[in-house]
């Protein structure tokens, strides 16, 4: 695991887009293609426009395919909808294809659009490649990361698939990756910044295990890395931020 603390939210923004960027490039030599799970919330809103914009340029788009770690069970034209932040801040900025694009159709109920999600995964990592490139995840300040909320029954699930669930503490249905599924996934990073999120990032990285309490310690990749983009104000409550600190020295993403 990596820690990369930076001064400021935008300096985080930086380093995560440049990460997506090498990340990306490397996987596109390697396989043709770069497959990423978006996280829902607002945080990744100012990644979005950064890419859409600076990277318009330094990134192969036509062969980047996008999923969602999690979605909430509203219309796709909702405005809480995961899919609809990113379509408005990525996909129609950078003309991404539909074909790129791989919702989770909350048209079909949460249990059904759930497995359809598990489905489609299942079907486009049909080869040896199983899994995704990049999965990027944010923090609730409760401990949640993509739909995994304390106390829920999908904290215990064993198999790496989509499920839905309903989360009394948000009153509605959710759909979201399980935490096995994440952990295969060849890049994790955590996007996390501000100090709402101080105490949360100080349950995962530094309390004792309990999941029940702080389900984003399920987090840890299987064979994959793990890397946490987060600010100082985030980091303020790490009694050990320095010693446990990595810092990620990243090269310039490529150039067309
Ligand atoms: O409910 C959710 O919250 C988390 C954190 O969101 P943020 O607005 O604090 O950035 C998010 O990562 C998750 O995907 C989302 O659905």
């Amino acid at each position: 695991m990596h820690l990369n603390i930076a001064n400021t939210p935008d300096d985080v923004i930086a380093q995560l887009a440049m990460y997506f960027a090498q990340i990306a490039a490397e996987a596109i030599e390697e396989r043709d293609r770069f497959t990423v799970a978006l996280s829902g919330g607002s945080s990744p809103k100012k990644l979005h426009e950064l890419l859409a914009s600076e990277y318009r340029d330094k990134i192969e788009w036509d062969k980047v395919y996008f999923f969602f770690g999690d979605e909430r069970d509203v219309p796709l034209t909702d405005q809480q909808s995961n899919y609809l932040m990113a379509k408005n801040t990525l996909f129609e900025p950078l003309g991404i294809d539909e074909s790129q694009i791989f919702a989770i159709e909350t048209h079909l109920g949460a249990e059904e659009a759930a497995k359809e999600y598990t489905t489609a995964l299942m079907n486009f990592f049909d080869e040896g490649n199983s899994s995704f490139d990049l999965i990027i995840l944010g923090l609730g300040d409760n401990s949640h990361t993509a739909s995994l909320f304390p106390h829920t029954p999908v904290l215990h699930d064993e198999s790496a698939s989509v499920q839905a669930l309903y989360i009394d503490e948000v009153k509605m249905n959710r759909i979201t990756f399980t935490a096995p599924l994440i952990n295969i996934a060849h890049h994790i990073a955590f996007l996390v910044y501000g100090e709402g999120k101080a105490e949360a990032v100080k349950h995962i990285l530094e309390d004792e295990k309990n999941v029940e309490l702080y389900p984003a310690q399920l987090i840890q990749p299987s064979n994959g890395d793990l890397l946490w983009f987060m600010d100082k104000a985030a980091a303020s409550k790490l009694e050990n931020q320095y010693g446990r600190m990595t810092q990620v020295v990243l090269p310039p993403p490529p150039l067309n």
